[in-house]
């Protein structure tokens, strides 16, 4: 099977400091990956090199088979690679509901776009705020909204960027269950986290970078259970 998204001896260096040192990673269609790592580890440049705003000093990024190394990021979503940043790019003045009507109607056909963001509504825990403007929504709302505009383009890959920053126990608890019906709907999703209660609570297969490399990989109770892992978050390796 071809991986949806494949990168080989991917680097980027920035001036002599070479930050992601030969990464090879690969996700097949369903899965949901999540990829963690202690400070510096390389994780935000590697989400960079996938979504297209960091060209790699070497190495390729290959989506369905196809090398989009050097494709522009905006490409990238027309390919079905729908990106959530860390933070928020919502419009403050439109409200929840025109933000959803803006990508909905590139996906389905007029009659269906009132069901389709009735579903967006509920899925993502919005339907109180469909009259809302957005610069109005609490941090979590905000997250949430982006991550169902993200959603609502019906992407091949879902690639987000630490989604939980900043949010609240609960709303890191609904994102997580959120992310996990996702999932159960086929949707193959990357997520870059920090938080551990959250890859915990998604608890799928894991990629643990270090040094720009990948250092583990594999189901998250397995890799969590390494003394070796353990000791790149206490900073002793
Ligand atoms: N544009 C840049 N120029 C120079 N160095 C950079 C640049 N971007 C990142 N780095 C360095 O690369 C290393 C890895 O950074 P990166 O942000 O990718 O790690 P991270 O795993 O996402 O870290 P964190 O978990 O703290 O966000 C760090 O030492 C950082 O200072």
């Amino acid at each position: 099977m071809i991986p949806i998204l494949e990168t080989k001896g991917l680097c980027k260096s920035f001036g002599g400091a070479q930050v992601v040192n030969g990464i090879d990673f690969r996700i097949n269609e369903g899965e949901t990956r999540c990829v963690i790592g202690p400070n510096g580890a390389g994780k935000s440049t590697f989400f960079k090199l996938l979504i297209g705003e960091h060209r790699p000093t070497a190495g390729s990024v290959r989506f369905q088979g196809r090398d989009i190394s050097n494709v522009l990021p905006f490409r990238r979503v027309g390919l079905g690679m729908s990106i959530k940043f860390q933070v928020p790019g919502i419009f403050p003045d439109l409200t929840v509901l025109e933000h959803l009507k803006l990508v909905v109607h590139r996906v389905v056909r007029p009659h269906e776009v009132s069901d389709e963001i009735d579903r967006m509504l509920n899925l993502f825990n919005l339907s109180s705020e469909s009259n809302v403007k957005a610069g109005n929504l609490s941090h979590g709302k905000k997250q949430w909204l982006e991550i169902s505009m993200a959603v609502g383009l019906r992407p091949k890959l879902l690639l987000l960027d630490e989604p939980v920053a900043g949010l609240s126990t609960e709303e890191t608890e609904h994102t997580g269950e959120l992310i996990k019906r996702l999932k159960a709907e086929g949707l193959t999703i990357m997520v870059v986290e920090h938080d551990m209660e959250f890859v915990r609570q998604v608890g799928t297969q894991v990629t643990v970078l270090h040094g720009g490399k990948v250092f583990a990989d594999g189901p998250l109770k397995e890799v969590l259970e390494r003394d070796d892992v353990a000791e790149i978050y206490l900073g002793k390796r």
